[in-house]
């Protein structure tokens, strides 16, 4: 079949669809196109140059391509035709290489996390607090590997001092020497030295950073000082460096395409200044740029899989902790959250206090108004129980249904009331209409135990007297506060 008749039998399923095809054009199943073939095709399909706007979407371009299992390809594709056919290409790019299962997308609810992974990262940024967690997740994961690129470049830069000393003049070795004593080497003991000591951990990055920077000019300075009395030392080293710099430091990809660029810029310069071989001064500055393509490119992908771990990872963690409806922790979070602050309280010798909070007449709520709305109420109530925990310790949780949780770690028991009644009023003042119920809005009920935790006990004896004392909030006639007897010695 010819190009004209393939692309003529293609059918058109609309600019930007969001039903699962590739955007512009539904190709024959089966058929494996390179994204530029597809790309090509796209543009020149006689029904998208005639602009056609999309069945679905009002914009071409417009729509997202989550539910395609083409994802990648689809929107790159989609931006790629918009650039040819002049259209403007409203969807981001995604991250060209890793294809993320849309179904992990879809569950997760909407965080800078899974924007970052819908949106793309081509330029390696996240937006601001999203790269400053990235940041911390960087440097704490490569730590040990920036310690153990520091050893390496210090015993290798102690081997390269002898090798100098052994088999240069003394002339020239005088000078690589100190180079390399005075420059180098203290510049990784710097590093090692960040990354031992907890207070000088924030600034490791900037060290690598200042290393790869001083080594690469400093070897640069080798090189040019031998140069410098007539001596040609082998520039391989450098070469080296770049590579060393790239992908073994641990060093962001922006800092170490920098670091390389100042290098790769004092390498010419001092090529041009002293070196006399012209073939030679040539090879040398052509592999050094060589060099840095491979490294850069190279560093670009260990970078990029790195962020896309990053972003997967707490996806997954967030999945698999949090409700997906209210965004609070699970059950299955609060019971692992309740043995451990119960133990650290065993320890201190202090209380741990539990509430339990329901929805009244909530059955009656979603049969008036629709199980859509009942889910936007529980979003609500979610919220407002969300500002409950204030301390490190503390944890709000969706226990099932329109049941909640909340630990409190080391409270005040003479407060616990007050704040079931902070929480009631809240709740209440949300003016949610709820015709069905005594107020004619939506309340809440709590209960409220509270017990100092002994050896031999567990937590589940509080969480069953939190749950007797809403049983009886329940029964005393709802949208109040019971508060139980303590569980253990009170505090
Ligand atoms: N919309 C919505 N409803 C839910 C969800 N989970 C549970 N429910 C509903 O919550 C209601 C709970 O009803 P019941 O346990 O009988 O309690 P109630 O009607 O609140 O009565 P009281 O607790 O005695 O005041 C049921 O109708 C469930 O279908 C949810 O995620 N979304």
């Amino acid at each position: 079949m010819g190009l004209e008749r393939l692309i003529e039998k293609t059918p058109v399923v609309g600019l930007g669809a969001e039903n699962g095809n590739f955007h512009g054009v539904r190709f024959p199943r089966g058929l494996r196109l390179p994204i530029i073939a597809r790309t090509a095709l796209s543009a020149w399909h006689p029904r998208i140059r005639a602009r056609r706007p999309c069945s679905r979407s009002p914009r071409p371009f417009a729509c997202r391509a989550h539910a395609c299992d083409e994802t990648v390809q689809s929107t790159r594709c989609a931006w790629a035709c918009a650039r040819i056919m002049g259209l403007p290409a409203s969807t981001p790019l995604p991250p060209p290489m890793l294809k993320i299962d849309p179904e992990l997308l879809n569950n997760a609810s909407m965080s800078p996390h899974r924007r970052a992974l819908e949106q793309g990262y081509r330029w390696l940024r996240f937006e601001d607090g999203l790269e400053k967690q990235f940041q911390a997740f960087f440097t704490q994961g490569h730590l040990v590997r920036v310690r153990v690129a520091a050893y390496v470049s210090i015993v290798l830069f102690i081997m390269f001092v002898l090798i100098d000393l052994a088999t240069l003049p003394a002339y020239v070795s005088v000078r690589t020497v100190s180079i390399r004593v005075t420059l180098i080497i203290p510049s990784f003991i710097i590093v090692l030295l960040a990354s031992y000591r907890a207070a000088w951990r924030p600034y490791l990055g900037t060290a690598v950073f200042t290393a790869a920077l001083v080594t690469g000019v400093s070897t640069v300075a080798v090189i040019g000082s031998a140069l410098d009395v007539g001596y040609q030392i082998p520039y391989e080293g450098i070469l080296l460096v770049a590579l060393f710099v790239y992908l073994i430091a641990c060093l962001e990809w922006r800092r170490a395409l920098l670091a390389n660029m100042v290098t790769l810029f004092a390498f010419v310069v001092m090529e041009f200044t002293l070196q006399t071989n012209a073939q030679a001064r040539l090879y040398q500055i052509i592999f050094m740029c060589a060099a840095n393509g491979v490294g850069a490119y190279g560093a670009y992908f260990l970078e990029h899989s790195i962020r896309t771990t990053f972003l997967v990872d707490t996806l997954l963690h967030e999945l698999a902790a949090l409700d997906g409806l209210t965004g609070l922790s699970n059950r299955r979070s609060l019971n692992i959250h309740l043995e451990r602050v119960w133990r650290q309280a065993l320890r201190d010798r202090q209380a741990v206090a539990i509430a339990m909070i329901d929805i009244d007449y909530f059955k009656r709520y979603n049969d008036r108004y629709g199980h859509a709305r009942g889910d936007a109420a529980l979003k609500a109530v979610a919220d407002v129980i969300a500002g409950l925990a204030r301390r490190p310790l503390d944890l709000t949780a969706r226990y099932g249904g329109e049941e909640f949780a909340v630990i409190w770690h080391n409270p005040v028991p003479g407060e616990l009331q007050a704040m079931g009644e902070v929480l009631t009023a809240a709740v209440a003042a949300l003016h949610i209409e709820h015709l069905d119920s005594d107020l004619g809005r939506l309340t809440v009920s709590v209960g409220v135990a509270i017990g100092l935790p002994c050896a031999g006990d567990d937590a589940a004896a509080l969480l069953r007297a939190a749950d007797e004392a809403l049983y009886q909030a329940k029964h005393q006639g709802r949208n109040q506060v019971v508060v139980s007897e303590p569980v253990a010695a009170l505090v």
